[in-house]
């Protein structure tokens, strides 16, 4: 019998893509979200009448029960978790709000009708761990009578050139009992698990940013790159202006590279931590030009950063990213495995209304998930070990 999932959060439907390319025979039929721009991407790529654009503290017990779902993905917002936010408040933040009634009302209101979906997936930065609402969280999932197994994941763990360390949380009510984790002794009840038997590459330390150890298993970047011409260069090009000011801020890879680091919901519009830029003349040593640009700098040399120009710096598309995401799938031949659909659907890509702006792609993508990542867990929670 085909699950009925509801997504929380829903963005631009990465958990909605994920499960639709999971093994699992899944479908969303409810999604909620109050962002009207992320709204109108989900409606064009995963239906019309999925996605309700709507405040989710204001979602009541009966009207999620009347769903009939078994099984919950929320990817609830992560600013007041985010190490890059150093006044984030955890569980005091308004913005947690929404997920603490979900936790604390609505899903031990629905444990006492015997109607809480069956398996859950949730979705946050790393630091969420530490968080207050973690707290909450694991605590009501116990006493409702969920099993639950915690993981801080990267996509570099899976051969996916990015880092994107993430913190999920898979639950399942008992009966019902995780393949392999919860047997393995080593581990404590609150034990964050850095690794899933199986899946993905095997794997000594996830907060590891730098890939080398695994470089032979993590994807060149030049196999998610658009096939670019001059003029798509001189759109994503990084202006003068922008170098001569924060070029030495700048995180800079280049096609040949095997990592990138964090996007988030400002790049482009913000320089320190919010993305790589890719330098796309392999032939120069980034180094010694910086050198050259610096120097010219602090001789008070305003047109330094023309110096810069040989390297040809630009800003990842928002293809590109789509495609680090693993939303889409590129056609060129060379792709990892792990970017390949391995059950026969097929992989849709995801699709922009005309309306949407460049900057507002940036933000909803910085915003969302890795889908591999995702489709990985999804399959996993729902694995159920072997019987003797
Ligand atoms: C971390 S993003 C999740 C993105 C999503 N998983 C995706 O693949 O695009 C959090 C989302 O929660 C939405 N959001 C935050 N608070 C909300 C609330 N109280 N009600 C409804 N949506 C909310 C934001 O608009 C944003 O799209």
């Amino acid at each position: 019998m085909t699950i009925r999932a509801l997504e929380f959060y829903s963005g631009i439907g990465g958990l909605h893509l994920a499960l639709s390319r999971s093994t699992v025979d899944g479908e969303v039929i409810g999604a909620f979200d109050w962002d009207q721009t992320a709204c109108a991407v989900y409606s064009l790529n995963h239906g019309k009448n999925i996605v309700h654009k709507i405040d989710i503290s204001t979602l009541s017990a009966p009207a999620l029960a009347a769903y009939d779902a078994t099984l919950w993905l929320l990817s609830p917002a992560c600013q007041p978790y985010t190490v890059l936010n150093p006044n984030a408040k955890g569980a005091a933040d308004p913005r947690a709000h929404s997920f603490l009634h979900l936790v604390q009302n609505v899903l031990p209101e629905l444990a006492r009708s015997n109607q809480h979906p069956h398996r859950l997936i949730i979705e946050n930065v790393a630091g969420f761990e530490d968080s207050s609402t973690r707290q909450i969280l694991v605590s009501t999932l116990r006493t409702i009578g969920y099993r639950i197994v915690e993981l801080l994941l990267t996509p570099l763990q899976f051969g996916i050139p990015n880092s994107r360390l993430r913190y999920y949380l898979l639950a399942k009510t008992a009966p019902l009992c995780f393949a392999h984790v919860l047997t393995d002794s080593s581990g404590g009840e609150d034990r964050i698990w850095r690794q899933i038997p199986g899946v993905g590459l095997p794997w000594t330390d996830p907060r590891f940013e730098d890939a080398s150890d695994t470089s032979g298993m993590v994807a060149q970047l030049r196999v998610y790159l658009d096939t670019g011409d001059e003029e798509h260069y001189l759109k994503h090009k990084i202006s003068d202006r922008i170098l001569q000011k924060w070029g030495r801020l700048f995180d800079i890879v280049k096609p040949s590279s095997r990592r990138t680091c964090c996007f988030t919901r400002g790049y482009t519009q913000l320089v320190e931590r919010a993305g790589s830029i890719l330098q796309e003349n392999e032939d120069l040593d980034t180094t010694s030009v910086f050198d050259t640009f610096l120097q010219a700098q602090s001789l008070g040399d305003s047109t330094a950063a023309s110096l810069l120009e040989p390297l040809r710096l630009r800003y990842f598309s928002p293809s590109e990213l789509l495609r680090i995401f693993a939303f889409n799938t590129s056609r060129d031949e060379s792709v990892p495995e792990s970017m390949v659909s391995t059950n026969g659907i097929e992989v849709r890509q995801l699709t922009w209304p005309n309306t949407v702006s460049t900057k507002s792609r940036y933000k909803l993508i910085g915003n969302s998930v890795n889908v591999h990542v995702v489709q990985q867990l999804i399959e996993y929670l729902f694995r159920e070990p072997k019987m003797n």
